[in-house]
């Protein structure tokens, strides 16, 4: 596959965009994912080596427990600038700027809501006194550092001239990241565009920062917004691994990378992220949150990479473009998987038993292909075990003279338990029916009266094939017979069928090693 991302040369710095990764901030402000002070510092030091540009580590003035994180994060940086946020009194950017002191690179990230609803309902303040505010919270933040981003809070419902006469005014007082973020998801991408354009054009001193976006998720739209914004001229973006963050989540860090990387016609910017790095981060975050990754999500979701489908699988086997547009390496993951299930064709059954060594003859894997696919309606995951186990039963069976037609057993509480048997020996249907202590003697019982017989149960184990409550059951059965021990295996996920299966499977070999003596049917009589 051609990668699209621009070579070094092609790259040039009105096109880079900064990724502010905000995983241990906005990240850990959803319920339920507070992290431990251990935790942030492996996933601190795992977008640092990743190539995150900007880490908001916390935000200081929450808790004792949220400076220290910030604090020691700071001091253990190497390349990212680490990133405090605090809201804008002096207190917060006080605290903010203790906690960063020791970063080689700090940032004081201080915010002001500037929208009609909450500046009247939740500061209570008047636009004027917010707009002072805006200008003496920018001030004293520039006095700890260079390098201060002030955040416009639910900028995308702001009114228009406010938010730009509020944007000037902090570039004045020295704000060097000016975000304008959509704190509540609401935004759409042709809007979020034009804001960002149109903020940039009134706004006189808009040259002297770098603009950012913040996108949540409410509507599902916080990557495309985000995008949306660079293309307005931002250049910084504000996002989390897997997308964890307030309530829908915000912008996830690992999409926006690789639509920047697939789609580099369309978006021709550039980052530093190494997206190899994508899925050990979406694992370490969702390991430390406990949150999962929903199956489906894009890049690092476990189907992200996954094919079921026979018609893809068999596209996939001819050339891995017919359905992918990245190569799973790109983003850190080991190969592409194709799974076997009821939706898999006999392309992708065949490739899977050769990769598990397998080499059918066509009629066996004619046989063993619709054993697998009955398998499948059955059961919901079909793992390389329970492949194993159709195959080998397919093998082995192929030269079966007695087989087994139907089983019917009637279990339960009220006792005896009964089952009814139909074989197949040598051409010949039987039918009889049996009781029995308990299911499997009731089974065994319906054997011995179709098929007399001298051998002996020696041992009867069960055991799963593989997880689940759905998981195959593989019987395994010795039989002694003439001083010779028989064993066999069968597995289904019914372990009555199974227990069958494995019983006829011995007499199988019994009958198999006596017809190498005498003629077939006395040997079957027998
Ligand atoms: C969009 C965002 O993500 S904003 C960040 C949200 N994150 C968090 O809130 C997580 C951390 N927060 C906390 O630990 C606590 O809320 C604290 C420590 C910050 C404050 O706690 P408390 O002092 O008990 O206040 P509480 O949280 O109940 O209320 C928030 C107060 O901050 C005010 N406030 C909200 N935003 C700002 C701001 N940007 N600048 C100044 N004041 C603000 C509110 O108006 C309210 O003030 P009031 O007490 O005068 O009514
Ligand atoms: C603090 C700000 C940047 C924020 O998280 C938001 O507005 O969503
Ligand atoms: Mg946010």
């Amino acid at each position: 596959m051609t990668s699209t991302t621009p070579s070094v040369q092609d790259k040039s710095d009105k096109d880079r965009v900064i990724i502010f990764d905000t995983t241990l901030r906005d990240g850990e402000q959803c319920p339920g994912a507070t992290m431990t002070f251990e935790e942030k510092l492996e996933i601190a030091a795992m977008l640092d080596t990743m190539g995150v540009d900007v880490i908001e580590a916390g935000f200081p003035i929450a808790s004792d427990g949220d400076f220290e994180a910030v604090n020691e994060i700071a001091k253990r940086t190497k390349n990212a600038v680490v990133c405090g946020l605090s809201r804008a009194g002096q207190k917060d950017i006080d605290r903010c700027a203790e906690a960063i002191r020791p970063a080689k690179r700090g940032r004081i990230h201080s915010f002001l809501s500037t929208s009609p609803v909450h500046m009247k309902y939740k500061l209570q303040m008047e636009p004027d006194a917010v707009h002072d505010l805006v200008i003496s919270s920018v001030t004293r933040a520039r006095n700890h550092t260079d390098d201060v981003e002030w955040s416009s809070e639910d900028g995308t419902r702001t009114e228009f001239d406010f938010l730009c006469r509020c944007v000037e005014s902090a570039i004045k007082a020295g704000a060097t990241t000016i975000n304008i973020p959509d704190t509540v998801g609401y935004s759409v991408p042709e809007e979020y565009y034009d804001l960002f354009k149109r903020v940039r054009e009134n706004v006189p001193n808009s040259d002297k920062a770098i603009f950012s976006v913040h996108c949540h998720n409410d509507l599902g739209m916080a990557v495309a917004n985000s995008m949306a914004g660079i293309r307005g001229g931002a250049r910084q973006i504000e996002c989390t691994i897997n997308g964890i963050g307030e309530r829908a989540g915000n912008a996830a860090l690992e999409e926006i990378v690789m639509a920047m990387k697939v789609r580099n016609d369309k978006l021709p910017y550039w980052n530093n992220i190494d997206t190899t790095m994508l899925m050990r981060a979406s694992k370490e975050v969702s390991a430390a949150t406990s949150f999962p990754v929903q199956y489906n999500k894009a890049i690092v979701g476990r189907n992200a990479f996954a094919h079921e489908s026979g018609i893809h699988q068999d596209g996939m086997l001819k050339n891995a473009q017919t359905y992918e547009i990245m190569l799973p390496e790109t983003v850190g993951v080991k190969q592409t998987s194709l799974v076997m299930g009821k939706h898999s064709g006999r392309h992708a059954f065949i490739h899977k038993l050769e990769e598990m060594g397998y080499k059918l003859g066509q009629n066996q894997l004619e046989d063993a292909f619709v054993r697998f696919k009955a398998l499948a309606d059955r059961k919901k995951d079909i793992y390389d075990e329970d492949l194993e186990a159709l195959v080998d039963q397919e093998m082995t069976a192929a030269h079966d003279r007695i087989k087994l037609v139907s089983l019917t057993v009637i279990a339960g509480t009220h006792g005896p338990q009964r089952a009814t048997m139909k074989l197949n020996v040598d051409g010949v249907v039987k039918i009889e029916e049996a009781e029995g202590n308990g299911p499997v003697d009731a089974v065994f019982n319906c054997i011995k009266a179709l098929v007399p017989h001298e051998a002996k149960l020696e041992l009867y184990q069960v055991h799963a094939v593989t997880e689940g409550t759905d998981a195959q059951a593989e019987v395994s059965v010795r039989l002694a017979h003439e001083g010779r021990s028989m064993t066999s295996r069968a597995a289904d996920p019914d372990t009555l069928v199974a227990s069958a299966k494995a019983y006829l499977g011995g007499l199988n070999k019994i009958v198999m090693k006596r017809a190498r003596d005498m003629p077939a049917p006395v040997a079957a009589a027998s």
